[in-house]
């Protein structure tokens, strides 16, 4: 749907930020991307979105894009729902109103939907932002940290409404600062790290219980008599056969 070919960006006369990324989205994906602050996340989501231009390579595809930015912008006296009614109408979006409704009510928007925007804190903001990205139904959502300021409650919802988008067929791309959240919720992860993009391998939480010698570089954590490992995929195969050979019992095994 969307395949991204050596895209570098570059501000100015500054240091590129990305050198060469290669990604390729296909339907129905949902891509995680993960890397230290200023690593060039938003970058590529803002050129993703369409509202910034790489510096070179290419972009094949440009599906209708919903895009919720880092720090959700609005800042209007118009009430959450006039607001969604404005940008539904302008994208001709038919049953705006019940839609945008639906969309808050899920959300929990702190006030209904009457609520002016500008009275709004941060998360209630992302809130207003998700829903603005989702009222058109795109097939590509573009979402920078949208886990960053959301209750806990508010986590959930957002988890479905992003397998909600991929179960009808659109693809989702989000940053996250949480190399867990991302696995949790993409179908693959990737790190951004000196301007290129790179697979981030799944890793599987295995618990042991017992003891025995500790050969695995992949200790997470010890307590008393029980050790977690947190092993690559392919790996879990032969560190479990490894455990109980070496006398240690399989408490869990969990993505
Ligand atoms: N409009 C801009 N003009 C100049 N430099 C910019 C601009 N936007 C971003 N940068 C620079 O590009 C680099 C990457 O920024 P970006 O926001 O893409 O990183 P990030 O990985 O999203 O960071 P964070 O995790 O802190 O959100 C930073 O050094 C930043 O200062």
């Amino acid at each position: 749907m969307v395949r991204l070919h050596g895209v570098g960006k570059r501000y100015g006369r500054g240091k590129p930020v990305l050198t060469g990324v290669e990604l390729e989205i296909p339907r129905a994906a949902v891509i995680g991307i993960v890397g230290t602050n200023g690593s060039g996340k938003s970058t590529l989501l803002r050129i993703l979105a369409r509202v910034s231009a790489p510096s070179s390579g290419t972009i094949e595809g440009a599906p209708p894009v919903g895009y919720v930015p880092d720090r959700f912008p609005a800042s209007t006296r118009m009430s959450a729902l006039a607001y969604l009614r404005h940008l539904g109408r302008m994208s001709g979006v038919s049953d705006v109103d019940a839609r945008a409704a639906r969309l808050l009510e899920r959300l929990a928007l702190a006030g209904g939907p009457r609520t002016p925007i500008k009275q709004l804190s941060k998360g209630n903001a992302q809130k207003v932002g998700l829903a603005q990205a989702l009222l058109t139904d795109p097939d590509l959502l573009v979402l920078d940290e949208p886990w960053s300021g959301l209750d806990p409650a508010a986590h959930g919802v957002l988890g479905e409404l992003i397998a909600d988008t991929r179960e009808r067929g659109a693809s989702v791309v989000f940053t996250a600062h949480d190399e867990e959240v991302a696995q949790q919720h993409a179908s693959r992860v990737f790190r951004m790290a000196d301007g290129v993009l790179r697979e981030s391998a799944p890793t599987v939480r295995i618990v042991l219980r017992g003891g025995g010698d500790v050969p695995w570089t992949e200790v997470a954590a010890r307590d008393g008599d029980q050790l977690e490992l947190a092993v690559p995929a392919e790996r879990v195969d032969k560190v479990l056969l490894d455990a109980l050979q070496r006398g240690w019992s399989v408490l869990a095994v969990a993505r």
